[in-house]
């Protein structure tokens, strides 16, 4: 057998917990890390475009220079300033000019598309990851803050990627460039142009510890709003028949009034440190202008360099500014990141690639138990049975008594605590995804119908399947009766965003998937249960089809229904205490006993 090891999506760090100072170059590296090689040369090219971009605004400032010069030799008797040479410095300037709009515009490009590219990855990977999980995680983690997650937070990288980031790396190095260039120049004028940075930068990493925690804040309480909203919407039909709306709604709201009061806590927050930081950078002009003026009225600085001086270090701090500027989508972003890592950190099962082949098709449950997540009372405990291959086997029970949770696990949505289920001799466990699907098929109490049309649906057992066999399928399970009512027949798209249909209609066409998958096992859990009376007979005949020498599962509230089973499995409280056939357990008098005369009475009830 050939596992992978998970997680197989690393490398993801989990959420950031290092000091302020590399909290900014952690995150340009978290998402360094999360691109794949093409996705790092377009970052490398915007980047680099950016810088070159900023080199051609230099161009300007590095003629005003020579021009200055020319005119003071002129002045001073040199030779005249020549027309050739006034063209020259038109065309540098034009150049220039060019040359930074052409820069600019390759570093937008590339910068957007990579953002674009690397919040798709990340979508996909998130994805990937979900899929993956255990069914578990989906039923104790609420939806809307999944979405949330995958839709909304994510995008709050996207000005990280395409502005943060490339300002910042151009914050570090263009400065920098420049800076050394002026003290070489003039050491006490470069010390002043650069004096105020020291001070700016700490304001910078003492405000970041406080931005990054009521980011996190934010976006913890974005989720759980969105959570609520979906909680909300989906309810609603439930709320207004118990007329509970205003509870429900006060809910939404307080996690809605939540979410604000964290986004307006960052930004108020925000707003003091950001103010004294960029306070600080403007300061440093007034510092240059007034060391330069001492030392242009004591001789000891040219008045070109002065001019210089003044124009180059509004470069050095106009960088900084920017960077003071992005600090918000920084910290939002990286909170998103984090939240990413926190998903993405969530063990998956081994994914078995290559196991052992079934022999036969038996199912076999020996020694299972099982807990929900979070639950304090076992689902499943001790439960030991046998379905041979080509029978029909029953799981009868009260409300709770486990007969889903059986299911489950044979579908692997979860894996047992204890024990082991089996499918054809093998360890579930250690199938391969392929041979789990081939082998089973599934018909649940609550079909989902995908947002596509009714023959896409129908198609999802068995994607090769040709037209003919989707519809061969859609009239065993009377789905043509269906289609024919619907506005664009079997192509009407339905679910989720499409047309909506019965839950009794959707129990046919999840019927049809069934029958056109043509598994060996079939679990049937309570698949006639939102059909009426004519429904029912009408795809009884379908169900027959189905389940013939088939190992079927079948899961029933209405013990007529399993009347006829090969054998009967009763469970109570999670452990199964009768097996046999309809009238061996009669004859027995227990609990399988009982619950047919309960049945018996009720059928005789009348309102
Ligand atoms: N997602 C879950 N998280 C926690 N506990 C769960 C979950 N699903 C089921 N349970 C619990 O596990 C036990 C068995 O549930 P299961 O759905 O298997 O029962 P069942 O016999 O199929 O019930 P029913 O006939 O009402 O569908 C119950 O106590 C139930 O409350």
């Amino acid at each position: 057998m050939t596992t992978t090891p998970s997680p197989s999506t690393a490398p993801v760090r989990p959420p950031s917990t290092r000091p302020v100072a590399g909290r900014t170059a952690a995150l340009i590296r978290r998402l360094w890390e999360l691109s794949d090689p093409q996705l790092r040369r377009q970052q490398l090219w915007g980047i680099a475009a950016r810088m070159a971009a900023a080199v051609c605004t230099a161009v300007p400032v590095w003629l005003l220079v020579v021009v200055l010069q020319r005119l003071r030799e002129a002045n001073l008797g040199g030779p005249a300033i020549s027309q050739g040479e006034v063209l020259w410095w038109t065309v540098g300037i034009v150049a220039a000019v060019l040359g930074q709009f052409g820069f600019d515009l390759v570093a937008q490009r590339q910068s957007w598309v990579a953002s674009f590219e690397l919040l798709g990855e990340l979508r996909l990977r998130a994805l990937q990851h979900l899929r993956r999980l255990p069914l578990g995680y989906h039923t104790s983690r609420q939806s809307g803050d999944l979405t949330a997650l995958v839709t909304h937070h994510l995008s709050e990288l996207e000005p990280v990627v395409f502005g943060a980031i490339p300002t910042i790396i151009g914050a570090a190095l263009l400065p920098i460039v420049i800076a050394v260039g002026l003290l070489l120049v003039d050491w006490q004028m470069g010390l002043a142009a650069l004096g105020t940075v020291p001070l700016a930068m700490l304001v910078y990493v003492w405000s970041q510890r406080t931005f990054a925690r009521l980011a996190a804040e934010r976006a913890r309480a974005g989720g759980q709003a969105a959570a609520r909203f979906q909680e909300y919407v989906s309810g609603i039909a439930v709320a207004r028949s118990h007329g509970a709306t205003g509870d429900r709604a006060d809910r939404l709201a307080r996690a809605l009034l939540r979410h604000r009061d964290a986004s307006i806590g960052l930004v108020s927050r925000l707003v003091v440190p950001l103010v004294l930081f960029l306070t600080v950078i403007e300061l440093g002009l007034p510092v240059v202008l007034l060391v330069g003026a001492f030392l242009l009225i004591g001789g000891d600085l040219a008045p070109a360099t002065f001019l210089v001086f003044a124009v180059l270090s509004l470069r050095v701090h106009g960088p900084l500014r920017a960077m003071g500027e992005q600090t918000e989508s920084l910290r939002v972003g990286e909170a998103a990141l984090d939240r990413l890592g926190a998903l993405l950190a969530e063990p998956l099962p081994p994914e078995v690639r290559s196991g052992p082949r079934p022999q036969g098709h038996d199912v076999a449950f020996e020694s299972v138990s099982y807990t929900y997540p979070g639950a304090t009372r076992p689902a499943l405990r001790d439960v030991t049975f046998t379905a041979p291959a080509g029978t029909v086997t029953a799981l009868v029970g009260s409300s709770g008594a486990g007969k889903s949770t059986c299911l489950h696990l044979l579908t692997r949505f979860f894996a047992p605590d204890s024990g082991t289920v089996r499918v054809g001799g093998v360890d579930l466990l250690e199938l391969d995804d392929r041979s789990l699907f081939d082998a089973v098929t599934v018909v649940f109490q609550d079909s989902y119908l995908f947002s596509e049309s009714v023959w896409d649906n129908i198609r999802f057992g068995r994607p090769e399947a040709t037209d003919e066999e989707v519809r061969r399928a859609a009239t065993r399970a009377r789905v043509d009766e269906i289609v024919a009512r619907l506005p664009e027949g079997g192509d009407t798209v339905v679910g989720e965003g499409g047309t909506t249909i019965s839950g009794g209609e959707r129990q046919r066409v999840s019927l049809a998937r069934a029958i056109l998958k043509n598994a060996p096992i079939v679990l049937l859990d309570e698949p006639t249960a939102a059909m009426d009376a004519t429904n029912e007979r009408h795809v009884q005949q379908a169900l027959s089809d189905l389940i013939r020498d088939r190992t079927v599962l079948v899961v029933a509230h209405r013990l007529g229904t399993v009347r006829h089973a090969d054998r009967i499995v009763v469970l109570d409280d999670g452990a199964v205490v009768e097996a046999g056939r309809h009238d061996e357990l009669l004859a027995r008098k227990g609990r399988y006993a009982r619950m047919w005369a309960e049945q018996e009475t009720a059928r005789s009830w009348q309102l």
